[in-house]
């Protein structure tokens, strides 16, 4: 090894946190003791097969003795039934260890992905607009496998291959010390370079998992609905087609390199291992001719040392597999670190009973930093981005009677859609405070919160799945003709009869197999389902033709009856049938008043309205 390449392998070494992989031991503790039973005969049965493992080398010296010194054959005899009997206990206990192996791999597997998945649901709406969904998915899938294989594989090998080489250099020093010693003088040449090594293949194991996780990303994004959509439109195949092969030749790349130090680290110490068994035949045979061991014992050593150094091979090798475990553990435990920002209260604020209002009062707001709410790994940059997001909103007063409408109005990147965003508590203000029905947001239980609170945005979600279970994701116990009467509400009547499967048909992922006017109607029914006592809607419609729109506009309608409402208003008609109209600018609130009175005024909001408003065909 040249003197750069050594630089770079320790380099690698040194990028491993060994700090964290300590603190990683007492987690990994924490998910397995839920079965410490079934660990505990697990151990115990790898123990019974590590000392049979031992017997069978000294019984079969046993035999050798025997014939040497003329035993009579039923001793022979004997003694291969006891071999015979020992090799079929030990596929017995090779079949139970399997079993019970898998079981709490697979139970760790399983404890793993549900804590994370919990986990990740809890995470700020600002988590996922930075997140790469394939690198979190990721996370789920191949690090817990990998996370998983550290108690399939490689702790039994741990404890097996632990006892059985104590055993075996226990039982070879009683037979002949100096052999053994011997055969031991070649030990150091395997445990120095076996460290050196497991560091290095951790290091690539973790290079490895980011460039799948950075595979993977790109596959998901490209193959929804929509990244494919957008391939499609600029026409940019080519161009993906090479950024993949791009991210898969760095796959290869690290398989390759990896396969590499695995083989030669492994032939490395089958060669060792060879060298040693050359010496104790060597020594071993010389002494049994000058007469000073017997034939019987020999063999016994030349066997007893491939159980010396096959578990030594191995053990070497379990320290790689015990990092790799342990950095899969690492990265699973990386996401379940991450902090919830916004937390429920532990004793809720109920709300009041009737309409409620809405009320925000001097809120400033900035956006989550990325280093508040991510992960470097999961958004695949090699730092995150520290600098401090700049404010947004800057002491923001609006307020809307129960029962009452709120429309905002303003130029586009003003802060509206933010401002929205505050009521559900997608993300909460810096100071100031929402409140809602008296009762700030941060005081509710998330539940009552989702229950008060209704949200339609121009691109409401679909989940790939039917018409019913996409209406029924905001009231579960909905009956058939409430769906469907939501949707009738919703202006979706003809739609319904249309749908080839009714109620059950399957809407595509972001729900495309719909026109984009049905989609946002379909949200719509849904929020009429969810019945929330407030709605925050986006009225937005610039994507639709106008006969779309205009029954989009009546769902919409529909959706405001009765019910507290903040609008982001597009059309003349809700400007003038809302109570109160707030122009935003620059994240300020610069009007606050109803049509007429603004207007009267001349201000902002008068040159929005002969901009905005009056120019619309559709709009009175
Ligand atoms: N998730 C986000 N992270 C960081 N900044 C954001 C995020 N979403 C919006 N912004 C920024 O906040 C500012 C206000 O955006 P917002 O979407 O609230 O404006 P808007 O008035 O609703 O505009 P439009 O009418 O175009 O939807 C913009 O400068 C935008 O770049």
């Amino acid at each position: 090894m040249d003197a750069w390449s050594l630089m770079q392998s320790a380099a690698r070494a040194d990028s491993l946190p060994r700090s964290v992989l300590k603190g990683t031991l007492p987690r990994i503790w924490r998910f397995a003791h839920r079965h410490h039973r079934m660990l505990a005969v697990f151990l115990t049965l790898a123990t019974a097969s590590a000392v049979i493992g031992v017997a069978t080398p000294v019984l079969a010296g046993r035999v050798i003795s025997a014939i040497t010194s003329a035993a009579p054959a039923s001793t022979v005899v004997m003694i291969a039934l006891v071999i015979a009997g020992l090799a079929v206990v030990d596929a017995g206990i090779t079949l139970a260890e399997r079993w019970l192996s898998s079981r709490i791999g697979e139970g760790l597997i399983y404890d793993l992905r549900l804590a994370v998945f919990s986990h990740v649901q809890r995470m700020p709406l600002a988590f996922f607009t930075r997140t790469r969904t394939g690198s979190l998915v990721s996370r789920l899938n191949n690090d817990v496998i990998g996370a998983q294989r550290a108690f399939t594989s490689t702790l039994s090998g741990l404890v097996t291959n632990s006892i059985q080489l104590v055993l075996a250099v226990v039982v070879m020093v009683a037979l002949a010390w100096q052999v053994t010693l011997l055969a031991l003088v070649l030990l150091p040449i395997f445990i120095l370079p076996a460290r050196r090594m497991g560091r290095r293949i951790a290091a690539l194991q973790r290079e490895s998992a980011d460039l799948n996780a950075s595979m993977t990303g790109q596959m998901t994004e490209r193959f929804s609905a929509g990244g494919a959509t957008l391939v499609k439109l600029f026409g940019r195949p080519q161009a993906e087609a090479d950024e993949f092969g791009h991210r898969a030749d760095r796959v290869r790349a690290v398989g390759v390199r990896t396969a590499m130090v695995n083989r030669v680290f492994l032939t490395c110490l089958t060669l060792v291992s060879a060298l040693a068994q050359a010496l104790v035949y060597g020594l071993g045979g010389w002494l049994a001719v000058t007469g000073t061991l017997d034939a019987g014992t020999v063999v016994a050593l030349a066997l007893l040392l491939t159980r010396l150094y096959s578990p030594l091979t191995s053990l070497a090798n379990a320290r790689v597999d015990v990092m790799s475990a342990l950095v899969s553990f690492e990265r699973v435990f990386e996401v379940l670190d991450l902090e919830p920002t916004l937390t429920e209260p532990e004793t809720p604020t109920p709300l009041p009973a009737g309409p409620l209002g809405v009320r925000l009062h001097d809120v400033r707001f900035t956006y989550p930093s990325a280093s508040q709410v991510s992960l470097a790994s999961l958004e695949e940059v090699a730092r995150l981005d520290d600098r401090v997001e700049h404010e947004i909103l800057h002491g923001v007063g609006l307020s809307v009677a129960p029962g009452g409408m709120l429309a905002l109005v303003g130029p586009s990147g003003a802060g509206k859609s933010t401002i929205a965003s505050l009521l559900p508590r997608l993300y909460d203000v810096d100071s100031g405070g929402v409140e809602i029905g008296g009762v700030d947001v941060r005081e509710l239980s998330f539940a009552d919160l989702r229950g008060a609170v209704g949200v339609v945005t121009q691109d409401g979600h679909l989940f790939h799945d039917t018409v019913r279970a996409n209406l029924a994701y905001a009231a579960p116990d909905a009956t058939d003709a409430q769906l469907r009467e939501a949707m009738v509400r919703a202006r979706l009547g003809e739609l319904l009869d249309e749908l080839p499967a009714g109620l059950d048909t399957v809407v595509g992922e972001r729900g495309h197999r719909l026109s984009g006017g049905e989609r946002q109607r379909l949200t719509i029914a849904r929020l009429l389902l969810a019945s929330p006592r407030v709605v925050v809607l986006d009225e937005a419609t610039a994507h639709l033709d106008s006969e779309s729109e205009y029954a989009v506009q009546e769902a919409l309608t529909e959706a405001l009856v009765g019910r507290t409402a903040v609008v982001i208003a597009h059309r003349l008609s809700t400007v003038r049938a809302a109570d109160t109209i707030a122009v935003v600018e620059h994240g300020r609130v610069v009007e606050q008043g109803t049509h007429d009175e603004l207007l009267s005024r001349n201000g902002r909001y008068a040159d929005l309205y002969h901009t905005q408003f009056a120019s619309r065909p559709s709009a009175a």
